[in-house]
């Protein structure tokens, strides 16, 4: 599906300097081809595009996110954060061959974290010796690691992810099935790992993924994803220092309904409830993660 088109201006004022730490661009793939071994063909989404998007609901700096289809090619990504006047950091997908001058290379674009994924719908299986040597190469460089799996492997992934040397961004709260009560033992373990590991953090992102009923940020809706909310929200509250949010915008894989961004930025004050919450947030967290020079 191609993103939506002409989105809502939000009624909820960002706060100024605010930072939309997940989002994508996808090619154009005549320009920055798409990875032989992806698992989706993407629409294309520049670097401008994503940029007036940027401009239109009122952030100040993007933080993109290596997406799937690239594979371990980061031209794209790469490029985006050189074109933007030093309002977009990245996320990098590498490999254990990359060498130390390419990760220079990637520092000096603005590269500052690597993503590990463990969704089997969107990746092969890469070894976890592999990934613990790529983790222990760019905490050299204060780089973190970026995970995105889902709420069921999270017990056999826990050795894993408690053994990583750098702070550790979990995408979208790890994937509650929020269907599930927020107090039963699968949400809880995720709680567990934020309160034992001080170095995890959380994207409190994607509600047009995880929600069952809705509502859909679609016609003005200003309570969309209401099942989402009660997660998200005790994530926010809970750890309000280790909290990031994104648009995920063009949000890859999306097969029911495309989000109106702007509805999607409406949704966070249903999250994060206070002023104080949401300077943190989309502010203050972002900017201690992404541009500790300026924080
Ligand atoms: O759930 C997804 O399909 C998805 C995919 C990607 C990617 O392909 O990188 O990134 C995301 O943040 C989410």
């Amino acid at each position: 599906m191609d993103w939506y088109t002409g989105p809502s201006k939000p009624r909820f004022q960002l706060p100024a300097g605010a930072v939309d730490a997940h989002c994508h661009v996808f090619g154009p793939g005549a320009e920055f081809p798409y990875a032989p071994e992806r698992k989706y063909t993407p629409c294309d989404a520049s670097k401008q595009q994503l940029y007036a998007l940027r401009d239109h609901l009122g952030f100040a700096r993007n933080v993109v996110v290596q997406a799937t289809c690239h594979g371990a090619d980061n031209r794209a990504m790469v490029d985006a954060c050189l074109s933007s006047d030093g309002k977009a950091r990245g996320v990098a997908t590498v490999r254990r061959s990359i060498s130390d001058a390419e990760l220079q290379a990637l520092h000096e674009a603005g590269v500052r974290g690597v993503r590990f994924n463990f969704v089997k719908r969107l990746v092969d299986f890469t070894p976890k010796d592999e990934l613990m040597e790529i983790a222990g190469r760019i905490a050299k460089l204060g780089w973190h690691v970026v995970i995105y799996f889902e709420a069921v492997d999270l017990p056999e992934l826990w050795d894993f992810f408690t053994a990583l040397p750098t702070t550790v961004v979990v995408d979208h709260m790890g994937r509650p099935d929020v269907s599930k009560p927020i107090d039963g033992p699968e949400f809880a373990l995720f709680l567990k790992f934020m309160r034992e590991h001080p170095n995890v953090w959380s994207k409190v992102s994607c509600p047009e993924r995880l929600s069952v009923t809705g509502p859909k940020a679609l016609n003005g809706e200003q309570a969309a994803y209401q099942d989402v909310v009660p997660f998200a929200r005790r994530v926010v509250e809970e750890f309000p220092d280790r909290v990031l949010w994104g648009t995920d915008w063009p949000h890859p894989n999306l097969k029911d309904h495309m989000p109106d961004d702007g509805l999607l930025v409406d949704f966070i004050p249903q999250i994060a409830t206070t002023a104080e919450l949401q300077q943190k947030l989309l502010v203050t967290n972002p900017m201690r993660l992404y541009w500790p020079e300026e924080a």
